[in-house]
């Protein structure tokens, strides 16, 4: 099975997908570490990435997500995944991939994001994650103002692993 936690920048993605597979004793992969040189200047100057900027990024995590399910891997995928059209890239198979979106306010992250230090991703961006998100209806719903903890206790609970 493969899970993949969704959300806009600082919305935990890292944090929670990383506590939920050391839980299960998964493997973690975090999309950002797909990112090519280029779309990461981009981010750390403070540029929004475009559709067309993502496409290569998407196309590579496609890629992965295949081979996962091939291997028959259990992985916990930290992936923005804002829009519809980009999640339709990436769940393959209905059965066997799950979303988990983690929700929360544009302030409550914003705080977050101007007390964590040395990320690319600034809180100025989180302004224009905001303006794409389309909210999945698929999706397990998380409230990030819960600790860690409770979250990963909730995600296990609702897909029964
Ligand atoms: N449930 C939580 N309660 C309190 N703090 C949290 C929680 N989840 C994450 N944080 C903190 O919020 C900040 C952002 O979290 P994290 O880096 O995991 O988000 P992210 O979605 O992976 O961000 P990005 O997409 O920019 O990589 C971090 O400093 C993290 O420690
Ligand atoms: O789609 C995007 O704009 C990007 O994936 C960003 O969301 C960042 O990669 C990530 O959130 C920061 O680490």
């Amino acid at each position: 099975m493969i899970i993949l936690v969704i959300g806009v920048s600082g919305s935990g993605k890292s944090t929670i997908g990383k506590q939920l597979a050391d839980s299960l004793h998964w493997e973690f992969s975090d999309a950002d570490s797909f990112h090519s040189q280029e779309n990461i200047e981009k981010m750390r100057n403070g540029i929004p990435l475009t559709d067309a900027d993502r496409m290569p990024w998407l196309q590579d995590l496609q890629a992965a997500i295949k081979q996962w399910l091939q291997e028959n891997k259990n992985v916990v995928l930290a992936c923005s995944a804002l829009k519809a059209s980009y999640r339709q890239m990436l769940v393959l198979d209905k059965e066997r991939i799950k979303i988990v979106y983690l929700k929360g306010s544009f302030q409550e992250i914003e705080q977050r994001l101007r007390s964590r230090r040395h990320h690319y991703m600034s809180a100025e961006l989180l302004q224009s994650q905001f303006d794409i998100l389309e909210e999945p209806t698929d999706a397990i719903k998380v409230d990030i103002s819960d600790t860690p903890e409770h979250i990963v206790q909730h995600i296990r609970v609702s897909l029964e692993i």
